[in-house]
């Protein structure tokens, strides 16, 4: 049997599936790897923990799947997007990584909107906003300089592992996107952005569809990870356009949730045409000359896990949650809303903070909980709003993500969305769109949509429930006075943080 594995470089850990032919997963391998946050609203990561994460995970999946390295034909990857990963001349991070999650940039994004105007929105298609990575470079080449000028090239996160897995310099249409130095619809490198701030084209790394094959694995990544030198390397993408992917959403009127450290809802677009004014992402998607509009909540799983550590640090997911379904929609009364990092869709506000409205003396922790899922699902479901009031139908969601493990998350979902919402058999999204690039750069299928036929496994349904979607709908109008009115006074505080 041959196989191709998908790497899922996420924020909290990465995580290596092992894919035979059928499209089944063989065998799996996770590591994390640490968080900085030195300063509020900073974010970083150290690329070289990647590195090894990825290495030693891809050894496990060789070593647990028992498969002959040479079996292996190929490897791609799905990565956390945005992140600034800066390489001096020898190839080496002059800094730590900058993540997509750092809202330390609000005075850059400023700048790039007075240097380029409605410039910005015609040619990258997006609004500057802190987690892009253009504002990243703006703010190293001022505030350290003496790390910029070393700079000669930049990278995403999941381009520097491929990079040192090959020594290869690429990226992908569908992560690059998000960087804001694109020309989206154009597919090239905007001289006009890099020449309104003066930065050199040869930062930028020559570009590649996500399918595309950019070399084969150095002698000492083969002989750490236990592949072969042979193995073919493919760029992959984005980790949301490689969750699409891995979830089918390859046609017009899909729509993807996914519930990670971050939670997107991504809605397929089939050419660059759709004009949101910036009010939601648009990017190019993992498929040749496709495109997505998205919304993003920037502390998703994110909330959760923060409630987790902070109120149940020795407990799992599924003890912390363990009841959860026996609180009635609305948590009696107790809202959430999630901006512990600030938020991006549908606020672009860096010194937002989340809230807790309407905490009673019956409140226990599972309703602190319960208020927590809801009110992410509610920050997602804004997208939802967005996108249908843009005229996108809305009926059928695919959910992914570790907060899809939960059944009552997901029947949350689809109340609060009121749509279906599907489950995947194997809730591995990314990494498994990360494995069909693979497996279609190395030939085994005609087009990803025959990939998906045979890849893609849908499970569970969970249809709407119209009390539940009342009470939501309720509850939702409260939710979205939350921001208006607690907007001054997150500012006010910024001064104590
Ligand atoms: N059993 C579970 N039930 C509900 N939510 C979960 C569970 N396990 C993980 N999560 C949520 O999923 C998030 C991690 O999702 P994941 O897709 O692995 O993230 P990432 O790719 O960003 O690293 C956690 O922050 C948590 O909120
Ligand atoms: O910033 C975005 C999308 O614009 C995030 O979705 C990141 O791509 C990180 O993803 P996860 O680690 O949550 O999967």
């Amino acid at each position: 049997m041959s196989y191709v594995i998908g790497i899922d470089l996420g924020t909290s850990a990465v995580k290596a599936l092992l894919v035979d032919k059928n499209g089944t997963v063989a065998a799996e391998a996770t590591r994390s790897y640490p968080l900085f946050h030195e300063r509020s609203g900073w974010s970083e990561q150290r690329a070289d923990d990647w590195v090894e994460a990825t290495l030693e995970s891809i050894r496990e999946l060789v070593t647990s799947g028992s498969v002959d390295a040479s079996a292996v034909e190929g490897i791609s990857f799905s990565g956390q997007m945005h992140g600034l990963v800066l390489l001096d001349v020898g190839g080496s991070p002059v800094r730590n990584a900058i993540l997509w999650n750092d809202t330390r940039t609000t005075e850059q994004c400023r700048e790039i909107e007075r240097t380029l105007g409605d410039k910005l929105l015609s040619i990258t298609r997006n609004p500057a906003l802190e987690g892009f990575t253009l504002p990243k470079m703006l703010w190293v080449r001022q505030y350290e300089p003496q790390s910029f000028e070393k700079a000669v090239t930049f990278l995403l996160p999941k381009d520097y592992v491929r990079y040192r897995l090959t020594g290869e310099l690429h990226m992908d249409y569908s992560d690059a996107a998000g960087t804001l130095l694109l020309d989206v619809a154009g597919k090239k490198w905007s001289e006009e952005v890099l020449a309104a701030f003066g930065l050199p084209a040869s930062l930028c790394p020559p570009l590649v569809e996500s399918h595309g094959m950019v070399g084969t694995l150095l002698p000492e990544a083969a002989k750490r990870s236990g592949l072969s030198e042979s193995t073919k390397v493919f760029a992959g993408g984005a980790d949301n356009a490689c969750g699409a992917i891995g979830s089918g959403i390859l046609s017009e009127g899909l729509t993807l949730c996914s519930i990670g450290t971050s939670g997107v809802i991504l809605s397929y677009e089939k050419d660059e045409s759709s004009d949101y004014k910036g009010k939601v992402h648009f990017f190019n998607h993992g498929k040749e000359n496709a495109f997505y509009a998205m919304g993003v909540t920037l502390a998703a799983g994110y909330s959760l896990s923060w409630f987790k550590k902070t109120f149940a640090p020795n407990e799992s997911f599924d003890q912390l949650l363990s009841g959860v379904g026996d609180v009635k929609p609305g948590a009696g009364g107790l809202l959430f809303t999630p901006y512990l990092v600030g938020e991006r869709t549908p606020h672009a506000d860096s010194a937002i903070r989340a809230s807790f409205i309407g905490v009673d003396g019956s409140h226990e922790r599972i309703h602190f909980a319960r208020a927590v899922m809801e009110g992410i699902t509610f920050s997602l479901g804004e997208s939802v709003h967005m996108l249908r009031s843009a005229g996108k139908s809305i009926d059928k969601i695919v959910s992914i993500g570790g907060g899809a493990q939960n059944p009552v998350w997901l029947q949350m979902q689809a109340d609060i969305f009121d749509a279906t919402v599907v489950s995947l058999e194997n809730e591995q999204g990314p990494g498994l769109g990360a494995a069909m690039l693979a497996a279609y750069g190395c030939g085994w299928f005609d087009s990803l949509e025959a990939c998906a036929k045979q890849f893609v496994k849908y499970a569970d349904e969970y249809k709407p429930q119209p009390e539940a979607v009342k009470t939501y709908k309720d509850l939702f109008a409260i939710y979205q006075q939350i921001y208006t009115q607690t907007r001054g006074m997150n500012e006010a505080l910024v001064a104590f943080r």
